[in-house]
C-alpha cells in the first residue's frame, strides 16, 4: 500500500479487524474513524448469540469515539474494510448513526483485503436520513 492520508486510516482500519469478535458470521470487518484533533478510533464488529444484538465496526468505532466526548464536527474521516470482492458497503443502521455524526461530504473511505479504495461520503450512501435537529447545546 502507498503512503497517503486514507491508507494509512484504512491500516489502522485493517487493525481493529484484527480484533473484531465474529463468531458466528465468520465475517470480519474493521473500521478506523479519524478526529480532527488527530485521535483514531478504531472499531471492530462485535457478535452476540442473540444475533441481532451484533454490533458492526463501523458504530463501534463512532460510539468508542462518542463515549470519550467526541461530537458532531469533531471528525474528519472513516475507513472500513471487509473481506469482499467490491470494497465493503455499509449496512444502513450505520449509515444512519454516520449521519448523525458525520459532516455530508466528510470522506468515507471503503475498503477490501485486496486494496480496493473508494472515497464516498454521508451525502452519497443515505440521501434523505432522517434527522431530528437536536438543540447545540446536546
Ligand atoms: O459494513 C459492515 C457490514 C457487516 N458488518 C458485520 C455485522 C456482522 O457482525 C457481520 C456480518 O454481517 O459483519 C460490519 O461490521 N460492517
Ligand atoms: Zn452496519
Amino acid at each position: 500500500m502507498s503512503d497517503t492520508p486514507e491508507t494509512t486510516l484504512m491500516q489502522r482500519a485493517h487493525a481493529g479487524r484484527e480484533r473484531a469478535y465474529a463468531p458466528y458470521s465468520r465475517f470480519k470487518v474493521g473500521a478506523a474513524l479519524l478526529a480532527r484533533d488527530g485521535q483514531v478510533f478504531e472499531g471492530c464488529n462485535i457478535e452476540n448469540g442473540a444475533y441481532p444484538l451484533c454490533n458492526c465496526a463501523e458504530r463501534t468505532a463512532i460510539f468508542s469515539a462518542v463515549a470519550t466526548g467526541l461530537r458532531r464536527g469533531d471528525f474528519a474521516a472513516l475507513a472500513v474494510i471487509g473481506d469482499t470482492p467490491q470494497p465493503i458497503s455499509p449496512c444502513g443502521a450505520c449509515r444512519q448513526v454516520m449521519s448523525e455524526f458525520f459532516d455530508p461530504d466528510m470522506p468515507v473511505w471503503l475498503g477490501n483485503l485486496g486494496g480496493l479504495l473508494q472515497r464516498t461520503s454521508v451525502r452519497e450512501l443515505l440521501p434523505g436520513h432522517f434527522e431530528m435537529a437536536p438543540p447545540a447545546t446536546d
